[in-house]
């Protein structure tokens, strides 16, 4: 597997099962894809989401009633409690070329990662389904970890900028960006007020501060 970043706008998202899961994976699509909701129930937590729902008994339906549904979608997620009928729907996603996330059953062609994201930085992670719990223990740990993130990738942009114009050698550039990124006064500094942070790598790390 490879990961990608997908722009999904305009893109429909189709999940099959209404439960706690069915939840997760639409709030995950939402704000991104056009979403449709099919399930014989739905948990109340569907209520706060911007989705379509279609209430259907799922198994009932003949093959070509469900291969009209999946026209169209780009990405299909079966999540309802009965892992054949996920994959069911799976086999004919792949016949027709149809994106699918499995959440219970033989693994599909999509798994959803955790995700650890700020304002310019966006990680993935999976362990490709062999442990789920590891990429939320992970990404708990990195959000704690790298609070500062967002701050960090703004001064470097910052300083990039700076240097481009006060320092002409490429190598001495890219030794004090990276300076820089392993200064933890910088971090430091960084979770009170950027200024200060920008003023502290002007001084240690660039030959004519402002
Ligand atoms: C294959 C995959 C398919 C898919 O859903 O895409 C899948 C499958 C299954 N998950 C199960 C259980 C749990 N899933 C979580 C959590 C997450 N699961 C997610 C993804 C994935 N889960 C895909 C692989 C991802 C990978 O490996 O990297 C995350 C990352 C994203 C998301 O779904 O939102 C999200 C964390 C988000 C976050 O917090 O950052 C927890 C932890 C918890 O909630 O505390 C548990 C309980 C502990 C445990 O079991 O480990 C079960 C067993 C059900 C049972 O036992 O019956 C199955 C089915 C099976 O394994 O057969
Ligand atoms: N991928 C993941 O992260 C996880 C996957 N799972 C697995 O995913 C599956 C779903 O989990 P939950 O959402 O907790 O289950 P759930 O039982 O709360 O929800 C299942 C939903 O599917 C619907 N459904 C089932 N059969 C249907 C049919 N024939 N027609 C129409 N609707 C139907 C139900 O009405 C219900 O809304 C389970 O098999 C579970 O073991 C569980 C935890 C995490």
């Amino acid at each position: 597997m490879i990961p990608l970043m997908l722009d999904l706008a305009g893109r429909t998202v189709l999940i099959f099962g209404g439960g706690d899961v069915g939840v997760r994976k639409a709030a995950f699509f939402q704000h991104e894809a056009k979403v449709t909701v099919i399930s014989r129930s739905f948990s109340p937590a569907f209520d706060g989401l911007t989705i379509r729902r279609c209430r259907m008994e799922i198994a009932d339906l003949r093959e070509d009633e469900l291969v009209r549904m999946l026209t169209g979608a780009f990405l299909v997620v079966t999540a309802t409690s009965d892992p054949a009928l996920n994959d069911r729907i799976g086999s004919l996603c792949r016949e027709r070329g149809v994106l699918w996330n499995n959440a219970a059953g033989e693994q599909g062609d999509v798994l959803v990662p955790s995700i650890v994201a700020g304002k310019h930085y966006l990680l993935a992670v999976t362990t490709f389904g062999m442990s789920p719990a590891v990429p939320r223990y992970l990404r708990l740990r990195l959000e704690r970890e790298y609070a500062e993130l967002d701050g960090m990738i703004a001064l470097q942009r910052d300083l990039r900028a700076m240097l481009k114009d006060a320092e002409p050698v490429q190598d001495r550039r890219s030794a004090t960006l990276w300076s820089v990124l392993c200064d933890e006064d910088i971090w430091a500094a960084l979770a009170s007020d950027y200024n200060r942070a920008l003023h502290l790598a002007e001084e240690r790390y660039l030959a004519c501060p402002r």
